[in-house]
């Protein structure tokens, strides 16, 4: 019996399961077969809650995708996690720090409703994305299919590739999404994000994510495009970024980590059986 939470954040939602006080082990296929949204419990990302390795951090925690494959961040699901370690009573603290497959971040949980995150620094050294290239640029040359495209490469401990868009409306972001997730100069593939500026301080983004296809929100993928669009001073260093699920507030400037500010929400606990 798994007993979980199913959370969202602006509707990139999320099966966690507290492996603290449980000791649940899945793999891939087992995962897959979960996220299912018609024969499972259905989620883009599974969250696992585990004890610390490192005595500095309250918790691990674990993202696998929908297709099983396991991944280094996800700014949605941190918020969540957030709410979800208070909600279950795992800790009492307004301030948690969590370790990931890379690197540790900072959570606050400010309100009822809003979770702050520190994202840590944004990662543009190619090798370290993964990202072939031969120096690091604020924006590539990407060929693919006949097709051009310009684009910013960069990590938020986990890939992302971001494409100014005229219109999101009208963005093709489910045939250059799966176009460019698994394009040869992503080794360990990428998160594609499609980013229309509005304002100075106001974005709109769609993002199609590795191992799952477009979400309604994607939290690393929206800092990954504010950070993108800041060095090129076409976001001032505050702005929200309004995603197909609701918005996020980002700051950042360089030599400095991302601050990632939204909501996160507990929809229902549930048992399963696999
Ligand atoms: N699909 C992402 C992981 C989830 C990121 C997203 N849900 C977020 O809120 O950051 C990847 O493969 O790197």
């Amino acid at each position: 019996m798994i007993h979980f939470s199913k959370m969202h954040g602006l509707g990139n939602d999320f099966m966690v399961i507290d492996n603290v006080t449980q000791n649940i082990f899945l793999n891939s296929e087992q995962i897959a077969a979960l996220a299912d949204r018609n024969r499972g419990v259905g989620f883009d990302q599974l969250l696992m809650v585990e004890p610390p390795y490192d005595p500095d951090v309250d918790f691990h925690y674990r993202i696998f995708n929908a297709d099983g494959s396991e991944v280094q961040q996800c700014g949605n699901g941190a918020r969540c996690f957030g709410r979800f370690v208070r909600h279950k009573g795992l800790s009492n603290k307004n301030q948690i720090r969590v370790s990931t497959k890379k690197g540790v971040i900072d959570i606050q949980l400010k309100s009822e409703e809003l979770v702050e995150v520190d994202m840590g620094m944004p990662e543009f050294e190619p090798q370290q994305i993964p990202f072939k290239a031969n120096k690091s640029e604020v924006t590539y040359i990407l060929r693919a299919a006949e097709q051009t495209f310009l684009c910013g490469v960069l990590s938020m401990g986990n890939p992302h590739c971001v494409i100014l868009v005229d219109d999101i409306a009208t963005a093709p972001v489910a045939e250059v999404g799966a176009l460019l997730t698994r394009h040869e100069r992503f080794a360990e593939g990428a998160n594609i994000g499609f980013l229309q500026i509005i304002s100075r301080d106001h974005a709109k983004l769609r993002v199609f994510e590795r191992g799952v296809g477009e979400t309604q929100a994607c939290g690393t993928g929206a800092c990954a495009a504010a950070v993108w669009a800041m060095r090129q001073d076409k976001l001032a260093n505050s702005a929200r970024i309004e995603l197909p699920g609701g918005s996020l507030d980002i700051t950042w400037q360089a030599g400095h980590p991302v601050m990632m500010t939204g909501t996160a929400t507990h929809v229902f606990d549930g048992q399963i059986v696999i």
